[in-house]
């Protein structure tokens, strides 16, 4: 209930922590459940000395709200068990000192959704399931764009698998000037990815808070300069960065991206009911992988069916935006990091089609 949340939130604020302030606005609680005689939540300590500092307070915590009348009261005290992986970022050259920028910090407080300066749009790319060309398609529709002559950004908050520096082939290091970090850019595009910070096959083993603090400084901490659209390349499915984003940012909307496989619409159909939930406006849906023209006998055939997504978009009453073929100079250019979309034929003329319906809908 609404009203025992507030209560609790109250009683916790009342709770002083070491080094000043409260269990509240120190932004220490996560995960709160309240239920009518049920409170369970984490105290998330920034080190595991802070954690052993804690304990008291959540002593303090579990007494209060049992005579508050709570009959189970669940909380547990965490900390990371190592440090926030430091960004190896440098200005270039061997011997120039890294600069001071950490990423995968705690998220810091923020009111609302805050405005990149100069951003004009924030375009999400998302998918209900992986692998259904996502990355592919934020890659070679920001290539389109800037060829369609419009400033474009792509942030790849594909957290667990940043793929937009080897598509985009870039493998240089973002420099730093006065704690903000200098993106890169390639074929027109300007782009920042947590790719470009950390060592190639390092996985990120940072949880919730921290994912939404890295979120969190690429969106504020990266000089993004004078953008019409910036493309967000989401990690698959439904999590934690799709919701912070749209928490942290004024998204314009989001293109969800589907193979026309029913088990793809089935996962497309829940990206779409998240970004509902989340206010945030559904776009379009594009279909990827729609058909396979034989290079041998130009045969064309439709290996996982075709105008599924289509249909989908009409039974919603969303935009249909358009469709890319399956075509494996779209996989040999991604891999080689020479995006099909800045070459010309057909695949490329798709990608095109794409980028001027976005900008002929005032999209990007
Ligand atoms: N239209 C296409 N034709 C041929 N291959 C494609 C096409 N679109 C994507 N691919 C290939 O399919 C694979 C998956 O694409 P991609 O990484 O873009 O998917 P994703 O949805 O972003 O996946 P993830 O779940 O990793 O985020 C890649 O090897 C890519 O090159």
């Amino acid at each position: 209930m609404a009203g025992n949340r507030d209560r609790v939130l109250q009683e916790l604020s009342g709770i002083a922590v070491p080094g000043g302030g409260n269990l509240v606005d120190s932004d220490l609680i996560r995960a709160l459940n309240v239920s009518d005689d049920e409170v369970s939540f984490v105290i998330e300590a920034a080190d595991p000395m802070l954690a052993r500092a804690l304990q008291s307070a959540e002593k303090e915590a579990e007494s209060r709200l049992r005579a508050l009348g709570f009959q189970r009261v669940r909380i547990v005290t965490t900390a990371p068990a190592g440090r926030a992986p430091s960004v190896a970022a440098s200005s270039g050259g061997a011997g120039t000192p890294p600069p001071s920028l950490k990423l995968g910090r705690h998220p810091t407080p923020q009111a609302g959704p805050q405005a990149i300066p100069g951003v004009q749009r924030i375009v999400a790319i998302g998918s209900g399931k992986g692998g259904v060309g996502k990355s592919t398609l934020t890659t070679n529709l920001a290539v389109a764009l800037a060829r369609a002559g419009r400033r474009v950004g792509v942030l790849d908050a594909d957290i667990y698998g940043p793929s937009q520096p080897r598509m985009l082939g870039v493998t240089e290091r973002p420099r730093s000037e006065n704690d903000r970090i200098i993106p890169v850019h390639a074929y027109g595009v300007t782009m920042m990815s947590l790719g470009l910070m950390m060592k190639e096959g390092e996985a990120v083993v940072w949880r919730g808070p921290m994912l939404m603090g890295a979120l969190q400084q690429m969106l504020n901490q990266v000089a993004w300069g004078e953008l019409d659209v910036l493309l967000v390349d989401l990690p698959p499915g439904t999590g934690d960065v799709q919701l912070s984003l749209c928490q942290k940012a004024p998204v314009t909307g989001a293109v969800i991206v589907s193979t026309p496989q029913d088990v793809a619409l089935i996962d497309a159909r829940r990206a779409i009911d998240m970004f509902d939930k989340l206010r945030t406006p559904v776009l379009g849906l594009v279909e990827n992988m729609s058909s396979y023209v034989c290079p041998n006998c130009g045969h064309e055939a439709h290996l996982f069916g075709h105008g599924g997504v289509a249909a989908e978009a009409a039974s919603r009453g969303l935009p249909f935006l358009g469709e890319v073929p399956l075509d494996l100079s779209v996989r040999l250019a991604g891999d080689s990091g020479r995006p099909v979309a800045a070459g010309e034929g057909p695949v490329a003329e798709a990608y095109a089609r794409l980028a001027r319906r976005l900008i002929e809908d005032g999209m990007a």
